[in-house]
């Protein structure tokens, strides 16, 4: 079943945890780093492209750094972050030019992706590197994001960027052999899950955080990255990073870790782009007939069911649409800002060119712009 599902497969996002690139108490692990890159050069012979996400640049500068403090502040893991990120890309440039394969760092923001046109600009910018046959490798700008701005932890980035790359494939290498009903370094009777046929409640409940020092998210943030590239119709293999020969292994279909099934009924790319992509800058509330329209029949929000507005956005702006019980219900990107649509809640389409002196459309949220929360 894997080897089909993955027969297909021409471009692969692999993202590498932070444990598997360091060494037991701290330091690059040259040697895993130098098995990574040949197992990615060795893909590329067979035709299949790659896209690296990779951790390791504040472990990798608390290392350099030679920090004595067990726990890093969010100004000092940006430092370590700036000292690591270039001791990163030399240990993956040399362990690269072996095969005459050039590396190129991407260093993003979560605001780089959130804007269209960055987005359009970064998808082509990876393009160029791979239709030039470099290997691109991706982390987060830790050293000038802020919380607001952050992806929060690379498995997030790593599903953005399967996204972002039109990527068949995400493999996640970490720690462990892959996910388990419970978290084994405090359940030892957790049994490793195989195969994930839909990330169901129970699937995230089993997930829980990280037992290391060095790793951010856990289990949680992997298999919500895996449910967004599942919404973007393409599987996700979480696999044991220190393995040798894994990402072969992985990508040529044997059974290694967990195999995350595509969700039959994904989001189309836009839609993937504003329900994953995308911040909230406000709120619609609605009332309980726009509820039922947009819920039931799929249809656009128009100006006559809206209540009311929070926040202060622009037109072209994403917000959360939400019901008369303040649940939301629906994300989208607006045609009128916030102060447009407190002049014209409640009216008629035909009357906003009145209201306002001027029209862009009869909808508010047009439904090729609108996610509803229960398909995401
Ligand atoms: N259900 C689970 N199955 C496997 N690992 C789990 C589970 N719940 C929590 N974990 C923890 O998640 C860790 C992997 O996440 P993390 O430390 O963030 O790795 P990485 O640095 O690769 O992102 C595992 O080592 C384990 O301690
Ligand atoms: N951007 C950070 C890594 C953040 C992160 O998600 O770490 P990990 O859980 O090890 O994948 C770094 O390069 O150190």
């Amino acid at each position: 079943m894997r080897r089909e599902l993955l027969q297909q497969v021409r471009r692969v996002v692999i993202k590498v945890g932070s444990r598997v690139l360091t060494v037991e108490g701290g330091g690059l692990d040259h040697d895993a780093i130098t098995r990574l890159c040949d197992e990615m050069a060795g893909l590329r012979k067979q035709g299949i492209e790659v896209i690296l996400v990779s951790s390791g640049a504040v472990a990798a500068g608390r290392d350099a750094l030679r920090s004595a403090d067990t726990t890093l502040t969010i100004p000092q893991k940006q430092a370590a972050a700036a000292v690591g990120q270039p001791l990163l890309m030399q240990a993956y440039q040399q362990a690269c030019t072996r095969h005459g394969l050039v590396t190129a760092q991407i260093l993003l923001t979560a605001e780089d992706l959130a804007n269209r046109n960055r987005f359009l600009n970064a998808r082509t910018t990876l393009e160029s590197l791979l239709t030039a046959g470099a290997l691109p490798v991706i982390n987060e700008n830790d050293s000038v994001a802020v919380a607001e701005i952050k992806f929060g932890d690379n498995d997030n980035l790593s599903a953005l960027v399967t996204s972002l790359a039109e990527a068949d494939l995400l493999l996640i290498l970490t720690d462990i052999e892959g996910l388990y009903s419970a978290n084994p370094s405090s359940d030892p009777d957790a049994q490793l899950i195989p195969l994930v046929r839909s990330i169901t409640r129970e699937i995230e409940r089993m997930a829980g955080g990280s037992s290391s020092n060095v790793g951010t998210g856990g289990m949680a943030t992997k298999v919500t990255a895996a449910k967004k590239a599942a919404r973007f119709g393409v599987p996700t293999i979480l696999a044991p990073g220190k393995q040798p020969g894994v990402i072969t292994a992985a990508v040529s279909g044997q059974e290694i870790g967990t195999l995350f099934l595509p969700a039959r009924d994904g989001l189309n790319r836009r839609k993937h782009w504003i329900a994953y992509t995308l911040r909230p800058a406000g709120k619609i509330l609605v009332d309980a007939g726009a509820q039922k329209a947009l819920v039931a029949k799929g249809t656009s929000l128009l100006p006559s069911g809206i209540t009311g507005v929070e926040g202060r956005f622009e037109r072209g702006r994403c917000v959360r649409i939400c019901g008369p019980d303040g649940v939301e219900i629906a994300r989208g990107l607006s045609d009128y800002s916030n102060s447009e649509i407190q002049l014209i809640a409640g009216h008629k389409s035909a009357e906003i060119e009145q209201l306002l002196g001027y029209r862009y459309g009869d909808d508010v949220v047009h439904r090729d712009n609108l996610v509803l929360i229960n398909s995401i």
